[in-house]
């Protein structure tokens, strides 16, 4: 619900949602292609020679026609002709291969930077876009730019020159004439231009209907289990097909719009010679031009068709690329976690800065200091207001308090999920907006509530946060964790596969995985978000007592529902509408403060004490 309430807000993108404003998608692509210039211009090159050997041959096949004709030994010519023929395959070929080449590294280069910016996006950044959309720009507006941009851009290049060339050599012969066909070429040139702009908006919005199809789809693969068991298959198929019918109307539109070119620019082409054919023939009739010279400039305007008819072709297939390349723009501007330094959505009374530095810490100070924290997702909608407390550097801190007291978010804001306001949140004396962020997420090790196991073996989960871990570190952390006992009756041990998102695994199962995981980096505090929900009452009892071992060494600062985690902390926080409301242990609170007498009796679940810890 949060998720859409940020991408309806749509207009207004707090500070770290928004992205820098985009540039014109021309001058991106001229940015995209810039380090294959060099290929670029290569190609070009090779066309250009290309058409050069073309062009010579009508007059090698001349002379050798002379040749011929006059019974003359013609062997030195026609060698040359079949030089010629090679060169100009050869050329054509090696042609197609850069260009080509030169795609596909353009697709990778851009590719990679996406998959680099996306992974290192700010939370509300992702928040504010489906992923099914994100995987579109990824994987098909990336493939369209391959032969929409580096083809079209090279065809531009080079029949463009082959045409300004054509012009200047029409020019010497009657400046008037060639005057004439310039107009008439522009002319009809403006009829396909207003028809490739069209083409270009008809592909965004292709584009972007796929990226709603593969949203939807995406959104119906992620919750197959719970559509087969609301009987809900077939809606969520219609609903995916609609989906994909407007994707095929749209891009039927673009196929129309396409097959329109061709024929407009034909036409253009057509109408323009009928022109210049008829003013000719009215300065011949005036003498101002000769029949002879009439005719090579007829000559020349007919070789004008084909490179003429590429470029309007090529102008059709720019825009479809220029029309990816507003969208990929999109996902190269996403903002990155390190540029986010202001608060999503500022709420007041507006935090103020810290007005000292922050004072010297001794080993005796807390480790992690929260000080008159305020944070809200939305503006004018604060979650939390005005929050301090301190964590020592041993022992368990306890955060309890109803459902949507912001117990998560103050969780996000220690580990700079969520940017928090400047001075608000201190580490070992330093505002942790200053402690790279690489730094403090080894620092501060946070499980959350529904941690993610991903496909691959247990080992590779556990040592995911520092995969070069010391084996002894992997193994007491596996410990730590009470997986040990699991972990040994398992056929392949640690090297067995979890499945995708953990699939062969219990909620508990994944739960621990995710505590080792945290562990394996030997953070100064580890922050558990509800960590044995999904524990039954041995294995609870037993992560019990891995907690409680765990904040010997280190600061442990744990959401808790459990009575017994809450009874074993040293120190016990109660929110309330984002308010530290109470502080202390739990015999004072269970005598002092109401709300924690109430959830004591009402919300947390006591568990059956067990005699000794056991793995399950
Ligand atoms: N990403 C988000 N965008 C907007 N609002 C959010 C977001 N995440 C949480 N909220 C809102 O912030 C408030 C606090 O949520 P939070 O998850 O921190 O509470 P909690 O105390 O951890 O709750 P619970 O015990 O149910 O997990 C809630 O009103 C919630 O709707």
């Amino acid at each position: 619900m949060a998720e859409r309430a940020l991408r309806d807000r749509g207009g207004e993108p707090a500070a770290a949602t928004a992205a820098p404003p985009a540039a014109g998608p021309l001058r991106v692509t001229m940015r995209l292609l810039r380090p294959h210039r060099l290929g670029l211009a290569l190609a070009v090159l090779l066309g250009l020679l290309g058409s050069a050997a073309a062009l010579v041959q009508p007059i090698v096949i001349g002379q050798l026609v002379g040749q011929l004709t006059a019974q003359r030994f013609a062997v030195g010519t026609l060698l040359v002709l079949i030089t010629l023929f090679v060169t100009e395959a050869t050329l054509a070929g090696l042609q197609s291969y850069i260009i080509g080449r030169t795609g596909t590294h353009v697709v990778l280069t851009v590719r990679r930077t996406i998959v680099t910016r996306l992974v290192r996006a700010t939370l509300p950044a992702h928040w504010l876009h489906r992923r099914g959309d994100l995987f579109t720009r990824l994987v098909a507006d990336t493939s369209l730019l391959r032969t929409a941009l580096t083809q079209s851009m090279a065809v531009l290049f080079l029949t463009g020159i082959t045409v300004a060339a054509t012009v200047v050599l029409m020019a010497v012969i009657d400046p008037v004439l060639s005057l004439t066909a310039l107009v008439c070429v522009l002319v009809a040139a403006s009829g396909s231009v207003a028809l490739a702009r069209r083409i270009r908006i008809a592909t965004e919005d292709t584009q972007s209907r796929v990226g709603e199809l593969g949203s939807d789809l995406q959104r119906a693969l992620a919750a197959v289990t719970t559509i087969k068991l609301s009987r809900a298959e077939q809606r969520e198929a219609d609903r995916v097909n609609e989906r994909a019918a407007a994707a095929h109307h749209a891009g039927m539109r673009t196929v129309r719009l396409n097959a329109l070119l061709a024929p407009t620019a034909d036409a253009g082409v057509q109408g323009s010679f009928a022109v210049v054919f008829a003013v000719g023939a009215v300065r011949m009739g005036s003498g101002a031009l000769t029949i002879g010279e009439f005719a090579t400039f007829l000559l020349y305007l007919f070789y004008l068709i084909a490179p003429l008819v590429s470029f309007f072709a090529a102008m059709g297939q720019l825009q479809q690329g220029l029309a990816s390349v507003s969208r990929i723009d999109l996902l190269l501007r996403f903002p990155q976690e390190d540029d986010a330094t202001v608060p999503v959505a500022p709420v007041s009374p507006a935090p103020a800065p810290p007005a000292t530095p922050a004072p010297p810490t001794t080993p005796h100070a807390p480790l992690l200091r929260v000080r008159d924290l305020h944070f809200g997702y939305l503006p004018d909608r604060p979650v939390l207001r005005g929050v301090s407390l301190d964590v020592p550097r041993q022992g368990l801190v306890a955060i309890v308090g109803p459902s949507g007291s912001g117990k998560s978010t103050l969780f996000g804001l220690l580990t700079r999920l969520w940017e928090p306001p400047p001075g608000s949140v201190l580490l070992d004396g330093t505002d942790v907006r200053e402690i790279p962020l690489d730094t403090l997420r080894s620092r501060i090790g946070f499980v959350e509530q529904e941690s993610r196991v991903m496909d691959g073996t247990i080992e590779e989960n556990i040592r995911y946060a520092e995969p070069d871990a010391p084996a002894d570190r992997v193994a007491e952390a596996v410990a730590q964790a009470s997986l040990r006992d699991w972990v040994d009756a398992l056929p392949d041990g640690l090297g067995t596969a979890v499945g995708e998102e953990g699939r062969t695994l219990s909620g508990g199962q994944r739960q621990r995985i995710a505590i080792a995981r945290m562990l394996v980096p030997d953070p100064d505090v580890l922050l558990l978000d509800e960590v044995t929900s999904q524990l039954d009452a041995e294995a609870e009892f037993a992560l019990r007592s891995a907690v409680a071992e765990i904040a010997e060494r280190r600061a442990v600062v744990a959401v808790a529902h459990r009575l017994s985690t809450v009874v074993q902390a040293d120190h016990i926080v109660v929110l309330e509408k984002g308010v530290v409301r109470a502080q202390g242990t739990h015999a004072h609170l269970l005598a002092t403060d109401a709300l924690y007498e109430r959830l004591v009796r009402t919300q947390f679940t006591a568990v059956p004490a067990l005699s000794a810890p056991t793995a399950s």
